[in-house]
């Protein structure tokens, strides 16, 4: 039996007690990779296991890496420090971290490797990447601009450069940095078109990369040179995930409650942290949000701002058009569902027309969640506030917080598991 849908009962009072977010996504599997990738055993603890995870360890223990995990939050990694070619094709579902990080890391194995994903991570854009590793000599092709990517690697990069436009995904140049230094020679990244959205994620790329020995420097805002140091099996604690904290911050000050996340907002280095500023402001958050720096939070900005003052436009979010789905649609497409004009899309700003009122009205509503996490645990806040609003395909979450319900029902959240057979 699967929950159909779950139906949200806004609590009566205010939400209180200790929740903490589980390890973060991006951290665990950057960790995961680098341990691989790493000749001995890497012990990782506040892992995430979570889809996304469980794809990356997977696909790991498909090239011959032993990925052992003793208890809910380690995992603990012993490889040769090559990743084999697999005897099938890689299957990352919707994982875009671990779709992008080993393909460039791949693109130095030997031999084939398939990267593939579900239907939606098949229509999210690798092309960039896939042509910068084409420029180093790599025999590479993802026909559609999207996996699957198919790899014939021979073990080497013929350059020691590439040019890379990482406008769509800052992945891309996570995933080139990564694999750089697991070359033969220094390697320099130059970064091409458009400005890198979220800036944050290279910070934690270098920072995983240099606790497991690799030496990298930012010579330039633009560039970035990576030595061949290859990468020394460690031990690695891996912090909450900031992105998951944004829905707790965001129950929180909803309810005027007071939730315990276990860790100072100021103690995270991923960039969503940055929401909880903004969210610390609420109900009068400001006017105009630039979401570039901190994109997996705008969803749950966006439902907590129909709940502000004003109205908010959200600008920088572009990106969000090719995450697990086009996120400013789902957005825009739940917050009208919940109430016709509720907000708008002009080009890639999103405006939220905020009304206060909506707090404590019957307003049903079935939110299509598009297969995303995020969209799925955005608009579960909503549900705190109005009363029948349901989201369908509620174990999207698992992609990375597969304890989400359980974590607001431990809140006194009441939730109605609507169950198919
Ligand atoms: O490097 C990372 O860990 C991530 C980078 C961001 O994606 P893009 O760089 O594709 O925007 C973010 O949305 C994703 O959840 C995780
Ligand atoms: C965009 C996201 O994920 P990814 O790109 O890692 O699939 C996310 O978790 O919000």
């Amino acid at each position: 039996m699967t929950t159909d849908s779950v139906t949200i009962l806004p609590p009566t009072h205010a939400l209180t007690g200790k929740v903490s977010p589980p390890g973060s996504k991006s951290i665990t599997n950057r960790a995961l990779l680098l341990a691989g990738l790493a000749k001995g055993t890497s012990r990782l603890t506040g892992a995430l296991k979570s889809d996304d995870t469980r794809y990356m360890a997977e696909a790991l223990r498909q090239m011959g890496v032993t990925v052992e995990e003793p208890d809910a939050t380690t995992f603990v990694v012993t490889s040769s420090g090559e990743l084999k070619a697999p005897a099938a094709p890689l299957f990352l579902g919707n994982a875009g971290t671990a779709t992008r990080f080993l393909t460039a890391a791949l693109a130095l194995g030997h031999g084939r490797y398939v990267v593939d994903g579900d239907e939606h991570m098949r229509k999210r854009p690798i092309k960039p990447l896939v042509e910068a590793l084409q420029s180093l000599g790599v025999a590479i092709a993802a026909p559609s601009g999207c996996p699957p990517v198919a790899i014939d690697a021979n073990g080497a990069f013929k350059k020691n450069h590439v040019v890379i436009d990482a406008g769509l995904s800052s992945q891309y140049v996570s995933a080139l940095q990564m694999a750089a230094a697991c070359g033969s020679e220094p390697f320099t990244i130059e970064l091409a078109g458009a400005d890198i959205g979220a800036r944050g994620y290279i910070d934690l790329t270098m920072s995983a990369m240099r606790a497991f020995g690799a030496k990298v420097e930012q010579p330039t805002p633009a560039s970035w040179v990576i030595q061949p140091t290859g990468y020394t099996a460690t031990d690695f604690h891996i912090e909450p995930d900031a992105s998951a904290a944004t829905y707790l911050w965001g129950a929180e000050v909803l309810t005027k409650g007071q939730i315990d996340i276990g860790t100072p907002s100021d103690a995270f280095t991923q960039p969503d942290a940055k929401a909880y500023d903004v969210i610390a402001q609420f109900p009068n958050m400001p006017a105009v949000i630039d979401g570039s720096q901190m994109q997996d939070a705008i969803p749950t900005i966006a439902v907590l701002a129909a709940f502000n003052e004003t109205p908010v436009r959200f600008v920088g979010i572009e990106n969000l058009r090719v995450k697990e789905c086009d996120r400013i649609r789902a957005v825009s497409t739940g917050l009208n569902n919940i109430r016709e004009g509720l907000a708008k899309e002009e080009g890639d700003d999103l405006l939220v027309f905020s009304d206060p009122s909506l707090a404590g009205q019957s307003l049903p509503a079935e939110i299509d969640t598009f297969a995303d996490h995020r969209i799925a645990m955005s608009f579960a806040l909503a549900g705190l506030k109005i009363r029948d609003i349901t989201i369908l395909d509620p174990g999207c979450v698992a992609k990375t917080y597969p304890g989400y319900w359980d974590a607001l029902a431990s809140l006194g959240v009441d939730l109605v598991r609507n169950d198919k057979k």
